[in-house]
């Protein structure tokens, strides 16, 4: 198959079947020996959509609502390649009415008119003329406005800005390392002589950054399990869940199990975990993170972790409270999350975080340790949560890094949009 329609029929499914663009990327790759454009192209695409329909919508006289959704995705393809990978040819407008050619014969020659004129008047097409400051971020950062006005509610307006600006920025890869097995510094040393560029993280103690991550699982470093692929700020949170050994653990929201994994690394085998996730599809990735790391004394349950649990009742040393969030902090890997929410799902997610808070805390012993993270931002999910805990007389916070909550930036930290706040029941 050629680039275009793997490309096209991708992102067909990330719009419209709502697939997630990282699924679809290892669906090709398991077929394709170098997918690097193909996934610039994907990525590209779901990151400056809205910009490149408000083109589209200069260029053709029937509205884009109303235009047939392969005919759209060919043209988004088609204008990204122009002008962000600058492909200003004709070969490349001919390519592309091939493929339309078999999606919808009747449309060949209006994409071949909208390609053509746009590569005629690049220039002037390309200019957002719109007053409104909100609008104009919005098409000039592809990010939906009610995004745009929610950050600026729960920040201001500079935060707003700097957070649009690194929206698309692709950062580093982050791993942990297993130091039961190898020392921070003996891996750096393998890792950085089969060519990998790699750094100490600022965020975490057990993190090295990553910065040309490919073919990383396929080390055997990894498959011996030395090192597991994780984002820092959530390699930061077992850290600071900091579990001892022969303790009991709950981790109410577990799959994949990547946090799971490293509580059984850091109580050495030798504590009871109970990692719990709803999704009974995502059980085996738990399963699988276990397997690799030869991680023992781990039960996994599947159930609703908002539903009260009466023989859990004061039985737990640490809770991780890992909750399901709309995922605002992580879209320079998950582009596609912008389209996907609204701000009733987040109204919504964070009552669904009450509840599930509720609970841990029934579930704590007294002495017991409650920790609470997110990978979004936005002040329903994070701040106004850390003060609902904070309103349970039998909580204490606890700071980390002398703060009463931790919230990365993209911008700042160079890390995702993170939230983290710790708590003891006393
Ligand atoms: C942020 S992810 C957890 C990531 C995991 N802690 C890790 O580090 O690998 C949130 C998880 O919550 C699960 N989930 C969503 N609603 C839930 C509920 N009501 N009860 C239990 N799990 C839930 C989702 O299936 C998802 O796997």
């Amino acid at each position: 198959m050629d680039d275009f329609k793997l490309i096209i029929d991708g992102l067909y499914e990330v719009f419209y079947e709502n697939k997630k663009s990282t699924d679809i990327l290892n669906k090709i790759a398991s077929k394709r020996e170098d997918i690097s454009y193909i996934t610039r192209s994907i990525y590209g695409v779901i990151e400056r959509k809205l910009y490149l329909d408000y083109i589209i919508s200069k260029l053709s006289k029937i509205k884009i609502k109303k235009l047939d959704k392969k005919v759209l995705l060919i043209l988004e393809v088609g204008i990204y390649n122009i002008h962000f990978l600058d492909r200003k040819n004709y070969a490349i407008v001919n390519e592309l009415v091939n493929v339309t050619k078999k999606e919808s014969n009747k449309s060949k020659g209006f994409v071949n008119a909208i390609l053509r004129s746009f590569i005629r008047d690049e220039e002037n097409l390309s200019k957002i003329n719109i007053k409104n400051e909100y609008e104009y971020l919005s098409i000039k950062y592809s990010c939906p406005i009610w995004i745009i006005e929610y950050l600026n509610l729960s920040y201001d307006e500079d935060f707003t800005k700097k957070f649009l600006l690194s929206l698309n920025d692709k950062r580093f890869i982050s791993i942990r390392v297993n130091n039961k097995k190898i020392s921070k510094d003996d891996l750096k040393k393998i890792l950085i002589k089969r060519g990998y560029k790699v750094s100490d993280s600022k965020i975490s103690k057990l993190s090295l950054r990553i910065t040309n991550p490919s073919k990383l699982a396929s080390t055997n470093e990894f498959k011996a399990g030395l090192f597991t692929i994780q984002s820092e700020a959530s390699i930061k949170v077992c850290e600071e869940l900091n579990p001892k050994e022969r303790s009991n653990i709950l981790d109410l929201c577990a799959a994949p199990g990547t946090k799971t994994s490293l509580i059984g690394e850091l109580v050495n085998n030798n504590a009871n975990i109970i990692a719990n996730d709803i999704s009974f599809n995502k059980l085996s990735k738990i399963n699988e993170n276990i397997e690799r790391l030869n991680l023992k004394n781990i039960e996994i349950t599947n159930f609703d972790a908002s539903e009260y649990i009466a023989e859990y009742k004061e039985k737990f040393d640490y809770v991780l409270c890992d909750l399901p969030c709309s995922g605002l902090g992580v879209m320079d890997r998950k582009p596609e999350i912008r389209y996907n929410r609204d701000m009733d799902g987040v109204k919504k997610l964070a009552s669904l975080q009450k509840r599930i808070l509720d609970r841990a805390f029934m579930y704590l012993k007294k002495g017991g340790i409650l920790l609470y993270s997110t990978c979004t931002l936005g002040m329903y999910e994070n701040l106004d949560n850390y003060i609902y805990l904070t309103k349970k007389k039998r909580l204490k916070n606890i700071a980390i890094d002398d703060k009463p909550y931790i919230e990365y930036t993209p911008f700042e930290d160079n890390t995702d949009g993170f939230f983290m706040t710790k708590f003891e029941k006393i």
